[in-house]
């Protein structure tokens, strides 16, 4: 039974669904990182939010993890290559708190244009100062979006309602989106320049941040007011505090902050700052329904091979999963054969598929294949992995799917571009679940790639596998299955046997000294 850790707090939901689902799941919060390390060998899969931080150290020492699962949006609390390398699945729930996280940006705008917390304050410290609060109205003022992804979007949306113009920066909005949102699709200096609210909605990466720098605070208007709800970083706070000092910001709401907990901050106390402890995603709803999410994707991975909302590997579906199953087994066996095979750097690696296997969702296929291919050098790749080794390692990968009719209802075809040329090798279902070669460098051949196995290339003359089968017989080798194809009578002929113990190297240099054999390899499989 698969085992997973719920590392942080997480609606009761999550645990509840761990074990409706066949999943063993232990609760425990708070554990500082050696102590997180000394447990999270135990476990196939790791739940979290924010305060687990999935660094290459506790990957190092998650020796059995296979998933990684997020209730929520953000993951820059973990190491997604250090997770890919070492083949771990890393999910988050792009959706489930989104609301929940607009509406805290425009409650935190409404907070700066009433002054709600400071009058608040005054107010129950019995200060009566009606005279000392002036807000402003939200209607006809312009936000400034930076950033019009789910929550940016939910921003402009509820925003519209409130009267407000929206302009928005983000250098993948596309125009015929910008006016399906009916916000105005600008440069970063014109929505500086114009914005009397600024809300920042992007991930943190080394383009977004500070993206609110010293410079571009300055080029503000004055008066402006700026909520930050997406992640600390975003904005510089040392020139944010001396923008507020100098009244040239009229106010700043963070959610989020470079270090967190952010238990100091010069910011703090400044007048006209707001502050909330990464409150975004808290409401009870967005709770559940991030709790919910997570143990659904992690349980339908890792009981059924179903992924969703992955990060570093292609959806894969709980319904497509049981399908793919039989390919993914095909498709590992080619790419592991053709990588058995093939001697020197590959270039490229092609992936066909035709018949039957041209309707399902080929990317999963590919990574099986790569994933064989690679495992021929390294047995800690896998399907997560793979695709990112390939990447790293140049190889060029193409994935061709046919409509035609073939001989085969179903087929896969694996080809590597080597120094000596194109190497390929096809594969079919047998009853659509029983893997088999049938074309190993253009000759035709029918085999189970299974177990211990011998290859040999040699020139087809009576008397070879007479002489063959002595051999192995004398060696006390046992032969499970003989597979024989060729290329015309009398040309080159590939012998493909399952043996029951393995290969020796001795046992090699003999078959290779048989007369007319041009090449013999073990394979294993
Ligand atoms: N405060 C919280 O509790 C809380 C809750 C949920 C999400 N978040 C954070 O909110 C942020 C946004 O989440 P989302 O779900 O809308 O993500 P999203 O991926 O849907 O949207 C992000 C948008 O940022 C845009 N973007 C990327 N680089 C940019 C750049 N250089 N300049 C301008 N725009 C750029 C992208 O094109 C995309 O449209 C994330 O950082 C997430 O972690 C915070
Ligand atoms: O990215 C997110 O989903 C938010 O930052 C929420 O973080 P939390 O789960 O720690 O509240």
């Amino acid at each position: 039974m698969p085992k997973v850790l719920i590392s942080d707090k997480m609606d009761p939901k999550a645990a509840e669904i761990f074990r409706q689902r066949g999943v063993e799941v232990d609760e425990i919060t708070g554990k500082t990182p050696d102590e997180l390390a000394a447990m999270i060998g135990d476990y196939d899969g790791l739940a979290i939010r924010s305060s687990t931080k999935v660094t290459k150290a506790i990957l190092d020492a998650a020796t059995n993890l296979k998933v990684v699962g997020r209730a929520g949006i953000g993951v820059d609390n973990v190491d997604i290559p250090a997770a890919s390398a070492k083949g771990v699945v890393v999910m988050n729930t792009p959706f489930g708190n989104s609301i929940t996280t607009a509406e805290h940006a425009i409650a935190l705008m409404f907070a700066l244009a009433r002054q709600l917390p400071e009058a608040d304050a005054s107010t129950q410290a019995g200060k009566w100062e009606k005279n000392r609060f002036m807000g402003v109205e939200l209607t006809s003022k312009t936000l400034g979006l930076i950033g019009a992804g789910n929550i940016g979007s939910i921003v402009a949306d509820r925003a519209q309602g409130l009267k407000m113009k929206v302009v928005a920066f983000d250098p993948f909005l596309t125009p015929e989106r910008a006016v399906e949102m009916g916000v105005e699709k600008v440069t970063l200096d014109e929505l500086l320049a114009r914005a009397d609210f600024i809300t920042l909605h992007t991930p943190l990466t080394d383009q977004t941040r500070n993206i609110l720098s010293a410079d571009n605070l300055a080029k503000t208007k004055a008066g402006v007011r700026i909520i930050n709800c997406a992640r600390g970083g975003l904005i510089d706070e040392a020139a944010l505090k001396a923008g507020l000092d100098s009244g040239h910001i009229g106010g700043a709401a963070l959610d989020v902050f470079v270090e967190e907990p952010a238990k100091a901050s010069p910011l703090f106390g400044t007048p006209n700052f707001v502050s909330t402890p990464h409150l975004g995603a808290s409401t009870s709803e967005a709770q559940v329904n991030v709790a919910i999410q997570v143990a659904e994707q992690m349980a339908d991975f890792l009981v059924s091979g179903g992924v969703t909302n992955a990060l570093n590997m292609p959806s894969l579906s709980a319904e497509e999963a049981p399908k793919l199953k039989p390919y993914m087994a095909l498709a590992e066996k080619l790419g592991s054969l053709v990588g058995q095979l093939s001697h020197g750097a590959l270039s490229g690696i092609s992936v066909e598929v035709e018949g039957a296997a041209a309707a399902l969702n080929q990317k999963p296929i590919t990574g099986a294949v790569l994933a064989g291919l690679m495992r021929v050098h390294s047995d800690t790749v896998n399907m997560v992995n793979a695709p990112f080794l390939a990447k790293e390692r140049g190889l060029d990968v193409r994935e061709v799917r046919h409509d035609r009719e073939g001989d085969y209802h179903t087929l896969l075809r694996v080809t590597v571009r080597t120094q000596a040329g194109d190497r390929s090798v096809a594969g079919t279902l047998f009853g659509n679940q029983a893997p088999r070669l049938v074309e190993l460098f253009g000759i035709k051949v029918e085999a189970d790639l299974a177990g211990h196995m011998l290859y040999v290339v040699n020139e087809d003359a009576p008397g070879f596998i007479g002489r063959l089968g002595s051999l192995l017989g004398e060696s006390g080798v046992n032969i499970g299955t003989f597979h024989l194809g060729r290329r015309d009578a009398g040309g080159e002929a590939v012998l493909l046997l399952s043996v029951d113990d393995a290969v020796t190297s001795d046992l090699l240099t003999k078959v290779k000294a048989l007369p007319g054999v041009k090449t013999a390899m073990a394979l294993a499989f």
